[in-house]
């Protein structure tokens, strides 16, 4: 699946021009960090600007180690219309304070519509920051009860996810992810060249802000639909390429 990230209801609206080649539209600001949550009235507005039947994603920040108050964020979250609820999180440094945040948000949203959708997300980059370990997401996730391990970058300064975290390793999360009955879902500044790892490995959502914004740019560019649309078609071409040749192998 082809997550993108708007960051207003004008690039909502490029995204629903674009309908037809994503599969997930999420909410995020991203001048309030890597997964920085926007604005309830936004969530709502984007939510009633996509297709019917685009789920609409919404991150709830680079979250502290603060479960209570992440979790009545994510409330707010779903409350505003979105059915996938992203955490990042930040300002976790164990494996244990992750699962105790992720437990509250898994509650907090299922209480309020069961078929929501939780991701818990940690970072690429996490030894920069010094939150918890990148491989321990999956773990994470399936102890608080989530639906999907993701990774993205903390910090977006040109380096993407195979920088920080190799496809061989990003293979071991993915199969991690898999083993726990989770989606995996990988971004960081994701290009078109890492399509054929990111297929190959086995990654189930692939999200992506920057390389489809106009000059690349996910801070000053604004997303394209046409970009939108070439990115798809080439994940579309690495699928089908991967079918075949796991196909021809057996
Ligand atoms: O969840 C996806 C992120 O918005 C990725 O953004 P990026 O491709 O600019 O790193």
């Amino acid at each position: 699946m082809l997550l993108i990230s708007p960051d207003s209801v004008e690039e909502a609206l490029d995204c629903a021009k674009a309908a037809e080649h994503l599969d997930i539209v999420d909410v995020k600001k991203p001048d309030e960090g890597s997964l920085g949550a926007n604005f309830p009235w936004v969530i709502r507005e984007i939510r009633g600007a996509v297709p019917a039947d685009t789920p609409v994603s919404a991150t709830v920040g680079d979250v502290p180690y603060k479960p209570g108050t992440v979790a009545q964020a994510a409330l707010g979250a779903v409350v505003s219309g979105a059915s996938y609820i992203k955490v990042g999180l930040y300002g976790c440094t164990t494996t244990e304070q992750a699962v105790e945040v992720m437990r509250g948000v898994v509650r907090a949203v299922k209480d309020h519509r069961p078929d929501a959708f939780v991701v818990a997300s940690g970072y690429a980059d996490a030894h920069r920051i010094g939150c918890v370990n990148p491989l321990a997401l999956p773990d994470i996730a399936r102890r608080s009860g989530s639906d999907a391990a993701m990774l993205d970058t903390a910090i977006k300064d040109g380096s993407g996810l195979f920088d920080h975290v190799p496809p061989d390793v990003c293979g071991e999360f993915v199969r991690l992810a898999h083993e726990a009955d989770l989606l995996a879902a990988l971004a960081g500044s994701v290009k078109v060249g890492d399509l054929g790892a990111l297929t190959r490995i086995g990654t189930d959502i692939v999200g992506v802000r920057g390389a489809v914004c106009e000059g690349g740019d996910r801070n000053t560019g604004r997303i394209q639909p046409h970009l939108v649309a070439a990115f798809r078609a080439e994940m579309d071409r690495h699928a089908r390429e991967h079918t075949a040749g796991v196909a021809a192998a057996s």
